[in-house]
């Protein structure tokens, strides 16, 4: 077992194609030994392929008005908060550029299924357009499923990437996952996305029920829409949702799935999200070989998480500079902002 696992990940590490045997046998390591050896390996894939800069990203949840029902969401249309709030774009920029400021590379501008934007595409197109001007740096647009025609004017207006996660890829827990929702529209988005020149990022869920044989079903369709990003985020019960007595088991599927990522898909960014476990939560993601930390959010200006809406967020632990200690006790850096142009630029040569 230890030899094949040795194995395995030496086929990695010297650009091998891994089989789907070699997924499974990842997917199923469990004890301490084995799976300290594939983080180990994940993370020197990392290091050959980026080298120890790591991307860092600035979330902006500008309205949490959603039409939507998943069962897993906080946010989801049904469950009573007891508040929602849709910020002015005075406040959205100024979110935004104070987040460039301390040093983020990215903004990622996500909202609920927000009818407000949704009826009206050109109000999305000119906030990402004012906010690329504001800032300068590039954006991550998050809205859930939008027709066509509004994706190519996000496109228009400046944004690089499309996040839209599939949650998983079995049609089945889909359904139960994202109620009434179409999984081919949900997919159909992230390919005219990429047709428009975005960069797309897929996303699973973990501690959902998923079997491996799920998972590398997943792997095979990321690799095959040529996903820029792709994440794995342990689900977190949420108050008030049907879905609010599971029980939290992700975290450890979520660290090998991180590190499954890198091993199979080497050159794509994989996020370590701020959001499941706070910054207690980022040594072992960044260990795992994930290369970009998510969801760093500005305290005391009522901005919310989604998966934790507040956790560490007013005390400050979610930003720059705590981000920044961590970075350095995991002997990895803040890259620079050119070398994120650089490698976006590059990847989007690359098409599809
Ligand atoms: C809140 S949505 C924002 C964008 C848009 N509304 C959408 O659904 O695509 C972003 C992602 O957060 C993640 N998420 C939401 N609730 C979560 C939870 N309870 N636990 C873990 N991740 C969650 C899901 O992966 C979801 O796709
Ligand atoms: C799930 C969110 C990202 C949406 N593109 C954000 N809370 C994160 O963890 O990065
Ligand atoms: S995951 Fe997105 S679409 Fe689903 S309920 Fe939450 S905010 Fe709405």
């Amino acid at each position: 077992m230890s030899e094949n696992l040795d194995k395995i990940l030496e086929k990695s590490i010297e650009k091998q194609a891994l089989s789907d045997e070699d997924l499974l046998c990842l997917l199923h390591s469990e004890d301490e030994d084995s799976l300290q050896k594939i983080f180990s390996a994940a993370r020197e894939v990392r290091c050959r392929e980026f080298g120890d800069g790591i991307f860092l990203y600035g979330f902006v949840y500008f309205s949490t008005y959603c039409r939507n029902d998943c069962n897993f969401c906080y946010y989801r249309s049904s469950n009573q908060l007891p508040e929602r709030y849709r910020k002015s774009r005075e406040e959205i920029i100024r979110t935004a550029v104070d987040l460039k400021e301390s040093g983020v590379h990215l903004i990622d501008l996500t909202m609920g299924e927000d009818d407000y934007y949704l009826k009206d595409g050109e109000r999305l197109a000119e906030l990402v357009s004012e906010l690329k001007a504001a800032c300068g740096i590039p954006v991550m647009v998050s809205p859930g499923v939008v027709p066509p025609a509004l994706i190519r004017r996000l496109a228009e207006a400046g944004a690089d990437w499309y996040a839209l996660y599939q949650e998983t890829h079995n049609r089945d827990r889909f359904k139960g996952l994202r109620l009434h929702q179409d999984y081919d529209t949900r997919m159909q988005a992230k390919q005219a996305a990429a047709s428009c020149g975005m960069l797309i990022e897929e996303g699973l869920l973990s501690g959902i029920g998923e079997s491996a044989e799920d998972v590398i079903h997943s792997l095979h369709i990321m690799k095959e829409m040529g996903v820029s990003q792709g994440r794995s985020m342990t689900f977190v019960p949420q108050q008030g949702t049907p879905m609010e007595g599971r029980q939290q088991s992700g975290f450890l599927n979520e660290l090998k799935m991180i590190a499954v990522l890198r091993l199979y898909l080497p050159d794509i960014l994989i996020p370590a999200s701020l959001d499941v476990d706070g910054i207690r939560g980022l040594e072992e993601r960044l260990m795992s070989g994930a290369n970009v930390v998510t969801s760093i959010i500005p305290p005391a200006k009522g901005f919310a998480g989604v998966a934790n809406a507040y956790q560490d967020i007013d005390e400050g632990f979610r930003t720059v500079p705590g981000v920044a200690k961590i970075l350095d006790e995991c002997g990895l850096r803040r890259a620079s902002l050119e070398e994120y142009a650089e490698w976006i630029e590059k990847r989007k040569k690359r098409g599809f």
